[in-house]
């Protein structure tokens, strides 16, 4: 069985269908990356997988357990946790105390380690850099098992990045990741698995390779992006 299993997952926004009977698998210590269209549907599935939003009908099975009508903060208490895209970090508080109020299954120390924030955990959030918000909202996800990143490259500069996917690498070394990524060339390079999303639907997911050679997805999503 795998870590998490979504089944036939739809949600609507009055006559929007946001996701329209989504069904995918991720297997624990894999790195599966969502990349499709804008209004594709993406974060919509991180929010119904999360507790943010409910779905309509459909499942979320996490470790053997239905999570689907759990809340936000019962699923992240049973080690699914999440980035967003605007990174959420106390302005007021320090690293450190960002860390130990988020912390509640590692040690606070380790989860720093595991970021390269030991040096800056005297600093408070407002004075950190995008490079180091991000860094400190992965450490916190970093408590759980299952951690749902969205668009962690963006507003990263060149030279940011490569330490980035250093940082992402550890992580998948331990834990089973979910990240939506734009950037279809870096999805492929990171990803065991890519789901493909479009329309509230999944189009596929596979290999790289996989998707890649899939005919139906180069002519509907990929054929323009020349791979
Ligand atoms: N809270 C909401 N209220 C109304 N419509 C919404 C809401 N959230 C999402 N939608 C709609 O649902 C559809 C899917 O949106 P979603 O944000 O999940 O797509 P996405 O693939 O994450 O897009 P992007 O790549 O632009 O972030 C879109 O048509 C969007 O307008």
């Amino acid at each position: 069985m795998g870590l998490l299993e979504v089944n036939d997952l739809r949600r609507t926004f009055g006559g929007i269908v946001a996701l329209d009977g989504v069904t995918l698998d991720v297997e624990r210590g894999e790195t599966n990356v969502i990349i499709g269209p804008n209004g594709a549907g993406k974060t919509t599935l991180f929010n119904c997988i999360t507790g943010y939003h409910m779905p309509d009908s459909g499942t979320v099975v996490f470790d053997g357990e239905n999570i689907t009508r759990k809340r936000d903060y019962e699923v992240a208490r049973m080690g699914v946790r999440r980035t967003f895209q605007e990174v959420d970090v106390f302005d007021e508080l320090t690293v450190a105390e960002n860390i130990s109020l988020g912390a509640f299954q590692t040690e606070p120390r380790e989860l720093m380690d595991l970021l390269d924030l030991m040096d800056i955990r005297h600093k408070r959030g407002e004075s950190l850099t995008l490079f180091e918000r991000k860094r400190v909202a992965l450490s916190l996800a970093a408590d759980g098992q299952l951690l749902l990143l969205d668009e962690v490259f963006s507003g990263l500069n060149p030279a940011e990045k490569p330490a980035m996917i250093e940082y992402l690498n550890t992580l998948a070394r331990e834990k089973t990741l979910m990240l939506i990524e734009h950037d279809i060339e870096t999805a492929f390079d990171l990803a065991d698995r890519v789901i493909v999303l479009s329309q509230g639907s999944v189009l596929g997911q596979g290999t790289p390779e996989a998707i890649k050679n899939d005919d139906r997805i180069q002519q509907e999503y990929l054929g323009e992006m020349a791979l």
